[in-house]
């Protein structure tokens, strides 16, 4: 070896550099090679030449914050159905209510499972909870669990519980502002209302105080759950080498497993000791109790099965009816007009002397126009939970292949200038005419008939539908009764940006209340703010 390598000295510098050329050339074209698959989308086709959707020539992995902003830019690109590649994931996105309807629902048996999603399925929800379940027997038995404790029947036997719920929310924004004195941030005492909804439902149990830390921890569950669990934000879903390496967002998702273990676990753990004490009578009628004292058994449900109920009901129904009543609080500060118009429908129907009930509705026809507008404009969730291909399938011509991710992009169904003309403009006069509960207006035939896409669409559909009409209905008319809504001087209210990853909540805001009426105090003083079940 040492004998030759003075002859390599005296070759010509140019011939010398040959092969290291050829070599770094080689090995240049072999990562080119390698890397080109992973940047740009593939050219797939169906067996009779069909091609996928259009869309962005590159694959992504992450959206920014404001994700619905970027797949809205490229529906105007490439239009009602488009697709995207993250990573290693075709997605299509539906961007018109008649591609939504013919596809999650007419061929809801094709588009009704889920990705397995690895940070929020696997890591967070052990692959169990109604959300994240494939379109499978163990989603049948979830959901069909649930619907127990959430279809409409069920909702009337809470009435009396929300609207209970709805005074401690009135009360506590009064105590909050000091007696109307001092500006405030109603986004506690609202995240509050909706988590003792919740747990009423599932545990017969709920929050005392705003000082709880039942409240403030699954306050904090929640919004790390959001925060975490974006369907297009986790380049560790996409990349599945990236789960060989420790990165912060897996730790994150194993300590939020760990968290909602302890938590709901512990919950669980205590309902389950009463019961083992023959002090079942003792629990309100609820869910958990149910299911431990046998229903569980019968469906042959194991204990993170009940789990996962528990934390499903938590997470889909806490922070989104929670987010609808800041949002509105925030439109009625800022536009007095529709809160003038809203009151006068409240003295012609109600009166001063008692709060609204469920059967005012149908004769407020303006409150209830409110609602679906601030649900439209602020819609909760822009990329809602999306759905996942069981099959191939060709829709007018274009081929979706099994195993695609589909996102209904209710950004841009409800920014449609054709449907909803000044679309970016407040204006609830726009659904006056449309008395259909929202619930029912999703069943309708005709997609453009449909009052809005917040409570997603098919098979999966939000089964929290019902409970969600009614607190959100019984609160904003029970806020209207009782106050009227100020900015504070020097400190606007941005409606236009949000926490979160996708619409949740406005970004935090105080206003100035003032009571409508000598009544309204009254009615909240005779409250008991510590009123337990
Ligand atoms: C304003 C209130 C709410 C909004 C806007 C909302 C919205 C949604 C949306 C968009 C979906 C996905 C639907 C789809 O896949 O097409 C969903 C699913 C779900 N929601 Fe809600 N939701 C609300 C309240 C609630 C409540 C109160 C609960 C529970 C008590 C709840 C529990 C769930 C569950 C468990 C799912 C998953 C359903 C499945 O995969 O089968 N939500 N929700």
């Amino acid at each position: 070896m040492s004998a030759s390598a003075p002859e390599l000295v005296v070759l010509p510098s140019s011939l010398a550099l040959i092969p290291t050329r050829l070599g770094l050339t080689l090995v240049s074209l072999a990562l080119v090679a390698f890397l080109i698959p992973l940047l740009i989308r593939p050219r797939i086709r169906s067996s009779a030449g069909h091609p996928t959707p259009p869309g962005p020539f590159f694959r992504r992995w992450y959206l920014g914050q404001y994700n619905e902003l970027v797949l809205d830019k490229w529906a105007r690109r490439f239009g009602p159905l488009y697709s995207v590649w993250f990573g290693d994931q075709m997605f299509v996105v539906l961007s018109h209510p008649k591609v939504v309807q013919d596809l999650l629902v007419e061929n809801g048996a094709i588009f009704s499972s889920r990705k397995n999603y690895y940070v929020k399925n696997e890591v967070i929800l052990h692959d169990r909870a109604i959300t994240a379940n494939p379109y499978d027997q163990r989603w049948r038995d979830h959901r069909k669990m649930a619907m127990k404790y959430l279809s409409e029947k069920a909702v009337g036997g809470y009435s009396d519980a929300i609207e209970s719920e709805v005074v401690t929310l009135l009360r506590s924004l009064y105590d909050e502002s000091k007696h109307c004195a001092d500006p405030m941030s109603p986004a506690l005492s609202a995240v509050r209302y909706t988590l003792n909804n919740m747990l009423r439902v599932s545990f017969g149990t709920r929050t005392t105080s705003l000082d709880d830390p039942l409240l403030h921890r699954i306050q904090r569950l929640v919004m790390e759950f959001d925060d975490i669990t974006s369907p297009t934000s986790n380049a560790i879903d996409f990349f599945p080498f990236l789960r060989l390496f420790p990165t912060k967002t897996h730790q994150r998702a194993a300590t939020l497993n760990a968290e909602m273990n302890d938590q709901y676990g512990g919950m669980i753990a205590a309902m389950q000791a009463k019961l083992d004490a023959g002090l079942g009578a003792e629990i309100p009628d609820c869910a958990m109790k149910h299911l431990l004292e046998g229903a569980a058994q019968e469906g042959g449900w194991e204990s993170e099965d009940v789990l996962m109920l528990a934390v499903a009901f938590a997470f889909g129904g806490v922070h989104s009816i929670a987010g609808i009543l800041q949002w509105f609080i925030a439109f009625m500060a800022t536009h007095p007009a529709v809160a003038a118009a809203a009151h006068a429908e409240l003295d012609q129907v109600v009166g001063r002397d008692r709060l609204p009930n469920n059967e005012d509705e149908k004769d407020m026809p303006y409150i209830h126009a409110i609602i679906k507008e601030v649900q439209r404009i602020h819609s909760p969730f822009w990329v809602p939970t999306p759905h996942y291909s069981t099959q191939d399938f060709v829709y007018e011509g274009m081929f979706i292949p099994k195993d695609t991710v589909l996102l209904l992009n209710c950004w841009t169904i409800h920014h449609d200038e054709t449907r909803y003309p000044d679309s970016y403009t407040f204006n609830p006069d726009r659904y006056l005419g449309d008395t259909l509960a929202s619930s029912a207006s999703s069943k309708l035939r005709d997609p453009m008939a449909r009052d809005h896409w917040a409570f997603g669409a098919g098979r999966r559909i939000c089964p929290g539908f019902a409970i969600a009409e009614r607190e959100i209905w019984l609160a904003v008319s029970g806020l209207l009764w009782t106050y009227t809504f100020h900015q504070v001087p020097n400190e606007p209210i941005s409606l236009a940006e949000y926490e979160g990853s996708s619409g949740r909540t406005p970004l935090p805001f105080k206003i100035q209340l003032k009571l409508r009426h000598p009544r309204a105090r009254e009615v909240m003083e005779a409250h008991d703010p510590a009123h337990t079940i």
